[in-house]
């Protein structure tokens, strides 16, 4: 669904003086405008109301509080399609492409990759994906990676989570993480704590001003913490319900039985 509607971006670029002019006659936002069908011949002019937009959750937090963990319960149980930034970007090292090496530098010394790269590798999932829900795990890292998102992408988060874990606990469980990863180890772990505080802490304020924040506590069993997100994702059942991915199991499916 979300690939149909967004496979217009580039025509949409490649026209965008006389998008917004149509957006402006129409008094379109860019995330309406890509939820449209541009019009047949004899129709000049004319948008018409095509698609939804596709329903985004963020999910923020420091490193360690929890996200991936957290994002593996979602999915099971209300179908959601899970897009780990971090896990893409650890695809292009594992796959060394031309941003690889850049990438293994800056997450060994844990920086944030160009918003770009970042958002390119999003794009390039949300639009080859048949799925209209997504979790969008460890993403906007600063105010500019959301910035460049809704520029490149066009669309607004639904739902932002955010995993609220005191920094000793977040050491402590990046420190025991043992995926191999280059950046769990306290020299990196320690840049990485202050890089969320000074850069990921202005995009949660963010959403908060946005009343999109949803704080949960991120200290106690995987369990207890997933009780807090369920009922998060109740006021959004109905578009839920749509998902063509959605698990059988979850509770947003009615028993058929
Ligand atoms: N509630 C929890 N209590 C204890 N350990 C946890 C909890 N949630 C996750 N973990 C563990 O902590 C580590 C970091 O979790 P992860 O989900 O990868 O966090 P993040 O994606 O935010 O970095 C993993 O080893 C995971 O198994
Ligand atoms: O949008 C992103 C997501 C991740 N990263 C980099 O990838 C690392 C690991 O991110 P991930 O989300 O996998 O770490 P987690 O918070 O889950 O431990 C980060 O420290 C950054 O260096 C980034 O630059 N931009
Ligand atoms: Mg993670």
């Amino acid at each position: 669904m979300w690939r149909r509607v967004a496979s217009l971006s580039s025509t949409i670029s490649s026209s965008s003086r006389s998008l917004s002019r149509n957006q402006a006659a129409f008094g379109l936002s860019i995330r309406e405008s890509y939820a449209t069908e541009i019009s047949k011949p004899g129709e000049e002019g004319v948008l018409r109301p095509k698609e939804k937009a596709p329903f985004i959750t963020f999910v923020l937090g420091g490193p360690g509080s929890g996200k991936g963990t957290q994002c593996e319960k979602i999915v099971e149980t209300f179908g959601l399609t899970h897009l780990s930034a971090g896990d893409l970007l650890r695809r292009e090292i594992a796959m060394h492409t031309q941003n690889g090496a850049m990438i293994l530098n800056l997450i060994k010394d844990g920086k944030i990759v160009p918003s770009e790269v970042t958002v390119k590798l999003l794009q390039k999932e949300l639009e080859s994906s048949n799925s209209s829900k997504f979790l969008i795990d460890g993403f906007p890292r600063t105010e500019e990676n959301r910035v460049a998102f809704e520029r490149i992408v066009g669309a607004d988060p639904d739902v932002v989570l955010f995993f609220d874990c005191p920094e000793e606990e977040m050491v402590k469980r990046v420190l025991n993480r043992n995926q191999g990863r280059v950046d769990d180890n306290i020299t990196t772990m320690k840049k990485r704590l202050k890089i969320f505080e000074a850069l990921n802490r202005p995009v949660i304020d963010y959403y908060k001003n946005k009343g999109k924040l949803y704080t949960i506590n991120a200290i106690g069993t995987v369990d207890d913490i997933f009780k807090q997100v369920l009922p998060i994702f109740t006021p959004f059942e109905e578009q839920l319900k749509q998902s063509r991915h959605v698990n059988p199991k979850s509770p947003l499916v009615e028993n058929s039985s």
